[in-house]
């Protein structure tokens, strides 16, 4: 951005373009030949660096497998290999799926962009296209919440202000930029501007995407519970080492062998079968017409355990109605309505609710007519009022609207029934009751203030207090009600908004949220960080806030310990939105919250939100079990295996086998994804934590070992087996016990029975496993057909098994009130 860009008419020559915008067959032309305008990031070769690099399992594989080449066992090394490229493999399409999953869902929320064009000869129309169709050349218009739908030169600009942090990372906003860049946003003023480049044309679309998202909690989770299991591995088969050496005498045996175990430990499918779930679960939030822009969003979903709402749009009603217009004592009167016309008359930005509610339903009287627009300082959430100035026959005048908290202050006098008086302390005390009075009736006031003033800057004080239109802000049918479901489910609800105390207050009870304790802007500004985490935590209601105090409660809040949910939909949302632990945003919401949101809500209700969260919870909770049911039983492997070999001449499972068992069980997992979880789990907010996990793996772990043991006992007591009938017996035994257990340990309580694709999983891989030692690839995998009798056995210890994990795990259950 040092080069200054070319003049505008230069720019629009080169476009082949005019202020008047492209016909509609030019746009159609451009369009097949630049492509839509979107830019796809680069995910194939992202997601191959993810899986081959990032995961600690094929790191450890490959680690393996070198043990295997240097020892010479080539069968070892090609087992290795095949597994490494078969969980790779696996993972980029469980991926490339998901993502296509992801781009589907998203595909339901809506951008589009004003664009100014014309039907062949007729004049400029400015309507609505989706952000794909946007061709060079293009003239579009540009205010306050759009996100910059390409590059684009700036062509005619009113206080235009970009945000250009998700770009390069600068935080104050730019004012009046010659140039904007694709996924920049506007946060102030309006601008007309010709599109320069769009999709992989455009800036970040040469960069290949916008920058990748620093790890996610969730992320780092899943990472954090894979070294677990790993570090588990690097203290037991180190052991597993010794121990077989010292027995058998022979080192370079007893090397290859811990290979094996450790190889066959392995959870390489632990990332598949996350993803899986949280692929499902965003196919069944979007049933509840809630869309996952961000896949992992929905296990801080599950975790949110405060919800902060703003109130426009969410508590209220989408649209605010203009009611009345009323002077200093509240008598009707048409002059601010007048007034309030004539400014939003000659405002650039007219897109705000307050004032579509004022241009469509209020008439200036023709008065606008007579005047020339001289100036105007826009909307801020600072200033929280506009200001225009216009002239009329060397006459000025300056009109301002707003909170009347901050456009009373700047009055002097106040026209009172047809007079100018002066507005005492007294009149201003009775003029702050009755905005108080309206906003206990559901009405929101605007205060409406004028005077004559000299050409130049306008000084906006000094001024006589016309009046005040007002507007009704009914609150939404539903919301208290989907408040309570939410505080039912630990999800406490506060109110973050822009607006006053008073209407803040009134909306909050009617909310059924206590109103007692209304903290404004001021407070927070006057509390240090510590006292803004006490206050952040104690009170419901705030109000009068600007977006950087938004952003700071849910900071706040965070820093205290909660995972925090926030819905907006405003520009002045936006911070908050990108603060919290989990951003919402309704598919009405401005284009920047919608960018800035992870989940976006097809419908405007918080009912809905209440229901997702559930979804949430469900979907962590079938991960979770998963991932510890699969690690106990790992380390149950490897105890028994330490056990074993301290007696064993041979290993007690090959390589290849141990690959093959794994992969039949993990297979069969993937259907968790559509298990049910008991109800108690969905009560409460659920977090991914790793402490768990070592407990529960040290305590069902040995359940399983025992009966593994068992199993020796019987096949080498009773049927005196040699290594291969041994190593098929235990393999079968293995590969059931495992799968029975998941279904003994997937719920808590009797009546949450497994899902029936759970159950049908289950049986397709145990009867694969059990036909495998009889069918033509037997000699594959080294196996022989069992006993008749051993199968007897068989059953025996797997409905021991079943009935000890039962056992274990209702006490397990009354011990741990967080199931998994
Ligand atoms: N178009 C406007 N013209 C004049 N004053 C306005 C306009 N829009 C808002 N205001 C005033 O500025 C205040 C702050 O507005 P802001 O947009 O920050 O919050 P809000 O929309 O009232 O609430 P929320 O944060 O819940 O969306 C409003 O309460 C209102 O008094
Ligand atoms: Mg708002």
């Amino acid at each position: 951005m040092t080069r200054s860009p070319a003049p505008v008419l230069t720019v629009f020559r080169r476009l082949d373009s005019s202020p008047r915008g492209l016909t509609e067959s030019e746009a159609e032309d451009r369009l097949r030949r630049y492509g839509d305008n979107r830019v796809e990031p680069p995910r194939h070769r992202r997601a191959w660096l993810e899986a081959g690099v990032r995961s600690p399992f094929v790191a450890l594989l490959t680690g393996l497998g070198v043990v295997f080449t240097v020892a010479g066992d080539v069968r070892g090394a090609v087992t290795v290999g095949v597994m490494v490229l078969l969980s790779v493999a696996v993972r980029l399409w469980q991926h490339s799926r998901s993502d296509r999953a992801v781009a589907a869902l998203r595909d339901q929320v809506t951008t589009t962009v004003t664009v100014r064009r014309r039907a062949g000869d007729g004049p400029a129309v400015e309507r609505e296209i989706p952000t794909a169709d946007l061709v060079p050349g293009d003239v579009v218009l540009l205010g306050p919440g759009d996100v910059v739908p390409a590059d684009v030169r700036i062509v005619a600009a009113t206080g235009l202000r970009v945000d250009q942090s998700a770009f390069s990372g600068e935080a104050l906003p730019v004012t009046d930029p010659e140039v904007a860049y694709t996924g920049t946003s506007v946060v102030g003023g309006s601008a007309t501007a010709v599109v320069l480049a769009t999709g992989a044309g455009t800036r970040s679309g040469a960069l290949a995407g916008p920058a990748p998202r620093p790890e996610s909690s969730f992320d780092a989770g899943v990472r954090r519970v894979g070294w677990t299991l790993v570090r588990f591995m690097l203290v037991m088969v180190p052991i597993v080492l010794v121990v077989t050496g010292t027995v058998t005498g022979s080192w370079a045996q007893a090397g290859l062998f811990a290979a094996a175990v450790a190889v066959g430990l392995t959870p390489e499918m632990l990332p598949v079968v996350v993803t899986a779930n949280l692929a499902r679960g965003a196919v069944r939030l979007s049933r509840q017409r809630v869309i996952v822009k961000r896949l992992n969003a929905i296990q801080d979903l599950a975790a949110m355990d405060v919800l902060c709402v703003d109130k426009t749009g969410t508590l209220t009603e989408d649209r605010v109605a203009y009611a009345h217009s009323i002077d200093l004592d509240g008598r009707p009167d048409p002059e601010p309505a007048e007034y309030a016309a004539v400014a939003v008359h000659f405002q650039d930005d007219r897109s705000d609710r307050l004032d579509e509610a004022i241009a469509q339903q209020l008439s200036d009287g023709g008065t606008a007519a007579l005047f020339t627009k001289d100036g105007e300082i826009p909307f801020d959430h600072t200033r929280r009022r506009t200001t225009v100035t216009v002239r009329w026959a060397g006459q000025h005048l300056l009109i301002s609207k707003g909170d009347p908290a901050v456009v009373l202050p700047r009055c002097g006098h106040a026209r009172r029934a047809g007079e100018i008086v002066a507005l005492t302390p007294e009149l201003r005390d009775a003029a702050e009751d009755m905005v108080r009075a309206h906003a206990g009736h559901g009405m929101r006031l605007l205060a409406v203030a004028a005077r004559e003033t000299a050409a130049g800057p306008a000084e906006e004080t000094g001024l006589v207090l016309v009046g005040f239109v007002g507007f009704a802000d009914p609150v939404r049918d539903g919301v208290a009600e989907a408040v309570r479901d939410l505080a039912a489910q630990g999800v406490p609800v506060k109110v973050l908004t822009g607006d006053n105390r008073h209407v803040a207050a009134r909306v909050a009870a009617q909310a059924g949220l206590p109103a007692a304790e209304v903290v404004l802007g001021e407070d927070v500004d006057a509390a240090g960080d510590a006292d803004l985490r006490a206050l952040a935590a104690r009170a419901t209601v705030f109000a009068k806030l600007t977006p950087a105090h938004k952003a700071r409660i849910v900071t706040a809040l965070r820093e205290g310990g909660r995972a925090v949910g926030f819905v907006g939909d405003g520009v002045n949302d936006v911070a908050a939105l990108r603060t919290a632990d989990v951003g919402i945003a309704p598919d009405t919401a401005t284009d920047v919250a919608k960018d800035a949101a992870d989940l976006v809500l097809l419908e405007r209700d918080l009912g809905v939100l209440a229901r997702g969260v559930a979804e949430g919870r469900r979907t962590l909770a079938n991960t979770l079990k998963y991932v510890n049911i699969t690690a106990a039983s790992n380390f149950g492997n490897v105890l028994t295996v330490l056990v074993a070999s301290a007696f064993l001449p041979f290993p007690p499972m090959l390589p290849i086998q141990l690959v093959v068992a794994n992969l039949l069980y993990d297979a069969a997992q993937l259907a968790l994804a559509w298990d049910r979880v008991d109800d108690g789990y969905l009560a409460r907010p659920r977090r991914w934590d790793a402490r768990g996990l070592t407990r529960f793996m040290l305590v069902f772990g040995p359940v399983s070992s025992l009966f593994d043991l068992t199993t020796f006992a019987v096949l080498s007591r009773v049927f005196d087996a040699d290594p291969v009938l041994f190593q098929t017996g235990w393999f079968v035994e293995s590969l059931l016990s495992q799968l029975l257990v998941v279904l003994v340990l997937r719920a808590r309580t009797r009546g949450t029975r497994p899902a029936r694709p759970v159950l049908a999983a289950a049986a397709a891989a145990g009867l694969t496993g059990l036909l495998l030692p009889v069918s033509p690839l037997a000699g594959l995998v080294r196996m022989t057909p069992l006993p008749a009798a051993y199968l007897l056995w068989l059953a025996a210890i797997l409905a021991g098994y079943a009935l000890a994990a039962q056992l274990v795990k209702r006490r397990y259950a009354r011990r741990s009130p967080a199931w998994w």
